[in-house]
């Protein structure tokens, strides 16, 4: 059984359940992502469709399984403004404050020689940010692209023409099920006086503990329904095939993946604490996740001494850049 857990520190794709295809696509076959209600689908398809992903993600895009190991980073977003006025935020979407920018900064030179070529967010401004901050930090010097494919239009009209910009991009996909949980009928309202008038110990059942939803709300358990499904349906596969993913997100949606990673019990998850902008990292590997702490920083020998294929990682990165 897991230890309790306190990380005072770290901060649909629908995939046919049998395929073993990335969103890197490979010479002939391509993958096309359709949004249909709320969720990707990817469909296999042959070069002669025509091809909708093909924005950023080319034939030849470079992810080729080498490796049964990745990385996995979890964000969660820096300070909000409603954060720094200690208000229920929820599925609200409101942008990060000045020290919420600096976080995800921050964040973003502790993890800038861990390979990221994936990017998750919730669709929330907040995780956004501080995925787009913290990226132009990384060390690998590639620009994050927001995939939008809510319509043919859209993808048509962001399609980038050149093989060699497209290698130099990260693909970032914006899901919805990786929001903050729904706070229901707290939204907006101040923490500290939603305790006074409810008293503490009704507070803390509705913001930690994991059956208990807020009022007109969802519980940590209603969000991990979406947030864990997502993860398992579209992040893991990715993983599975060498692909390093970062993902930005929230409190409470990260807290139920985090679970998931570890083997919370819902016990345990109610102690779980995530800081704004703080990097974690796992290792993903034969399957099972390895927690790795949070990098303090590039030049940390601790982190690259976790895996070959990290240290050779950042082996490339100093002798590219010197
Ligand atoms: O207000 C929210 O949306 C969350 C995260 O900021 O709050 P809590 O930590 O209470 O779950």
């Amino acid at each position: 059984m897991a230890t309790v857990v306190s990380h005072q520190l770290i901060g649909s794709i629908h995939r046919p359940s049998n395929s073993k295809a990335s969103l890197f696509p490979k010479e002939s076959l391509y993958l096309p992502i359709k949004f249909r209600q709320n969720r990707f689908k990817i469909e296999a398809t042959t070069a002669s469709q025509t091809p909708v992903l093909d924005t950023l993600l080319s034939p030849s895009t470079p992810y080729k399984k080498k490796t049964n190991e990745a990385s996995l980073i979890l964000i969660r977003h820096g300070e909000s403004l409603w954060n720094e006025k200690n208000l229920f935020t929820g599925c609200v979407d409101v942008p990060l404050t000045e020290k919420g920018v600096a976080e995800a900064i921050q964040a973003g030179k502790r993890i800038s020689t861990i390979p990221v070529d994936l990017i998750f967010t919730s669709s929330l401004i907040r995780a956004q940010m501080t995925a787009m901050l913290a990226m132009t930090q990384h060390r690998c010097k590639k620009v994050p692209i927001i995939l939008h494919d809510e319509s043919e239009k859209a993808q048509t009209w962001s399609h980038v023409f050149s093989e060699e910009t497209r290698k130099q991009s990260i693909p970032v996909i914006a899901a919805w099920q990786l929001n903050e949980r729904m706070y229901g009928e707290l939204q907006g309202l101040n923490k500290e006086e939603t305790a006074e008038r409810y008293g503490t110990q009704q507070v803390h059942e509705w913001r930690r503990s994991y059956h208990i939803p807020p009022p007109k709300g969802e519980s940590l358990e209603m969000c991990a329904e979406r947030a864990v499904a997502y993860f398992e349906d579209n992040i893991q596969p990715e993983l599975a095939l060498g692909n390093n993913v970062l993902i930005a997100a929230h409190g409470n949606s990260l807290r139920s993946i985090i679970m998931y990673l570890d083997k919370l019990t819902s016990q345990e998850v109610t102690s779980l604490e995530l800081s704004t902008g703080l990097p974690l990292l796992y290792i993903f590997k034969d399957r099972k996740f390895m927690r790795r702490g949070s990098p303090v920083g590039p030049t940390e020998a601790g982190v690259y001494a976790y895996t070959k294929r990290l240290a050779q990682y950042r082996q490339k990165l100093d002798e590219s850049l010197n």
